[in-house]
C-alpha cells in the first residue's frame, strides 16, 4: 500500500499583516497532492523582494476575508496607483523564496524527485511543456504561475498551510520561511547532495539573477563597459558576472559609499556616488565613458534610476537591463528618442535561467569555485530571529542573512 503522508505541524514565520512583525506560529502543513512536493526547509535567506511584499500598505486582509481571489487587491492597486503594495502580496502569508532543503514527501505522479533528495525551491517554475518553456525564448513558465501569483496550489486552488483551520497564503510558490513547505513539482531543482545547503540556498534567487542578467539577458561581451546601479547582492552578482564575461570597466553606482569596499571584491573597478555630483547621474556616467556604457543594470527597484540607467547607455547600441522590482503602480518613462537612437531597454526575471535545468548547474559551478556564494552571506541567524533579519536588510552592512530554520 502506498505511503500516506500526514499533516505536519511545524514552526513558520507568518506575515499576518503588511509591515507588522512576523510571528512564529505553529502551522499545519497538509500533505502534498498530485504533482506536489513537501520540502523540509533547512536554510532560507531573505531577499529584498520579501521585504517589498511585507512592506505593503494596502489593507489586503480585508481582501482575504471578503474575496477568494486577489481581484480586490489588484483593483485597488489600479485605483490607487501610488501604493507600495505588491499586487501579488496577499496576507496572511508565509514569505520567503531563497532557500534549500530536503524532500520530505511527494504527491502522486511526481517522478523527478524522491524523499531524501536535496533541493532548491524555485519561484520561477520550469515545466518543459508549456508554450513558454517550449519557445526556447524565455525562462518564464506558464504552468503554475496563475496559482503562485495568488498564493494557492494549482490542483484545488487552495493553500496547504493553515493555523487551526484558518488558511495562510503561499508566496511566490515557495514560502520558505517555514520548517516545511509544499511546492509544485515543476518548481523544484534537485541538486548535488554534497552541496552545503546553508550556502547554496542563495542560488534560489539573488545570485543567479545578477549573473544571469549579464550572461543570458544582456549577453555582455568581452571588453564591454558596464554600469551597475545598486550594489546589494543582485548588483554585486551583476558585477561578478560582468567580470567573468571580460568587461573592461565595471562602474558601480550606489548612494551608500560603504558599499564600495566590498564591491571591489566582486569586480567593480570604479565607483560613483550620485550624492557627490550636481549633474544628473546619467550625465556623470556619459562623461566618464566617452558617450555612455555598453550595458547598464538597474538593481534597486527605483523608476527614476531605471531612466538614468537607460540614458547613460551609449547611442546606437547601449542596452539597459531592469532587474529591480519597483513599487506597485510606478511606471518607467524616457524620451522615445532614447530608443529611436539605438538604446535598448530590457528586463530580466531570475536572470533568464531555466530553473530546474540550470540551478543544479549553478550549484556545480559553486562547488568547482567558479562562482561566489559564501561571500554574499554577511549574517547568520535563526528563523526565530527573522524580524531582526529584516531589520538588518535595511542596514548598509548586510548583503544576505541566512536563517537556520530548525535551530
Ligand atoms: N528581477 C528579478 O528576478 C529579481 C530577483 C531578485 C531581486 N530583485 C530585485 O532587485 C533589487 C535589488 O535586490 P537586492 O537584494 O540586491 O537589494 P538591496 O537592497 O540589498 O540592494 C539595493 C542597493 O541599492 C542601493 N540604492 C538604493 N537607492 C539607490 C539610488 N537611488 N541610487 C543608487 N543606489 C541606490 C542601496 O544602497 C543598496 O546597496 C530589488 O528591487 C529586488 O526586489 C529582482
Ligand atoms: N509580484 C510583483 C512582481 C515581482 C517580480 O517582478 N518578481 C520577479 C522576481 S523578484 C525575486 O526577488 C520576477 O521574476 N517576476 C516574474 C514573475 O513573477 O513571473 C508585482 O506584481 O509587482
Ligand atoms: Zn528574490
Ligand atoms: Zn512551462
Amino acid at each position: 500500500m502506498a505511503f500516506q503522508a500526514q499533516v505536519i505541524t511545524c514552526k513558520a514565520a507568518v506575515a499576518w499583516e503588511p509591515n507588522k512583525p512576523l510571528v512564529i506560529e505553529d502551522v499545519q502543513v497538509a500533505p502534498p497532492q498530485a504533482g506536489e512536493v513537501r520540502i523540509k526547509i533547512l536554510f532560507t535567506a531573505l531577499c529584498h523582494t520579501d521585504a517589498y511584499t511585507w512592506s505593503g500598505k494596502l489593507t489586503s486582509r480585508i481582501c482575504f476575508v471578503h474575496c477568494s481571489t486577489h481581484l480586490h487587491a489588484a483593483l485597488l492597486s489600479m485605483l490607487l496607483p501610488n501604493l507600495v503594495q505588491d499586487p501579488e502580496g496577499l496576507f496572511p502569508c508565509i514569505l520567503g523564496h531563497e532557500a534549500a532543503g530536503i524532500v520530505e514527501s511527494i504527491g502522486e505522479g511526481v517522478t523527478e524527485v524522491q524523499p531524501g533528495d536535496h533541493v532548491i525551491p524555485c519561484y520561477q517554475a520550469e515545466c518543459r511543456e508549456c508554450k513558454f518553456c517550449k519557445s526556447g525564448k524565455t525562462n518564464l513558465c506558464g504552468k503554475v504561475r496563475a496559482a503562485t501569483g495568488v498564493g494557492v496550489m494549482m490542483n484545488d486552488r487552495k493553500s496547504r498551510f493553515s493555523i487551526n483551520g484558518t488558511p495562510i497564503y503561499h508566496f511566490m510558490g515557495t514560502s520558505t520561511f517555514s520548517q516545511y513547505t509544499v511546492v509544485h513539482d515543476v518548481s523544484v531543482a534537485k541538486i548535488d547532495p554534497k552541496a552545503p545547503l546553508e550556502k547554496v540556498c542563495l542560488l534560489g534567487c539573488g545570485v543567479p539573477t545578477g549573473l544571469g542578467a549579464v550572461w543570458n539577458t544582456a549577453k555582455v561581451e568581452s571588453g564591454s563597459i558596464v554600469a551597475v546601479f545598486g550594489l546589494g547582492t543582485v548588483g554585486l552578482a551583476v558585477a561578478e558576472g560582468a567580470k567573468a564575461a571580460g568587461a573592461s570597466r565595471i562602474i558601480g553606482i550606489d548612494i551608500d559609499s560603504k558599499k564600495f569596499d566590498t564591491a571591489k571584491n566582486f569586480g567593480v573597478t570604479e565607483f560613483v556616488n550620485p550624492k557627490d555630483h550636481d549633474k544628473p547621474i546619467q550625465q556623470v556616467i556619459v562623461d566618464l565613458t566617452d558617450g555612455g556604457v555598453d550595458y547598464s543594470f538597474e538593481c534597486i527597484g527605483n523608476v527614476t534610476v531605471m531612466r538614468a540607467a537607460l540614458e547613460c547607455c551609449h547611442k546606437g547600441w547601449g542596452t539597459s537591463v531592469i532587474v529591480g522590482v519597483a513599487a506597485s503602480g510606478q511606471e518607467i518613462s524616457t524620451r522615445p528618442f532614447q530608443l529611436v537612437t539605438g538604446r535598448v531597454w530590457k528586463g530580466t526575471a531570475f536572470g533568464g535561467f531555466k530553473s530546474r535545468s540550470q540551478v543544479p548547474w549553478l550549484v556545480e559551478k559553486y562547488m568547482k569555485k567558479e562562482i561566489k556564494v559564501d561571500e554574499y552571506i554577511t549574517h547568520n541567524l535563526t528563523l526565530g530571529e527573522i524580524n531582526e533579519a529584516f531589520h538588518l536588510m535595511h542596514e548598509g552592512g548586510c548583503l544576505r542573512c541566512v536563517l537556520a530554520v530548525h535551530t
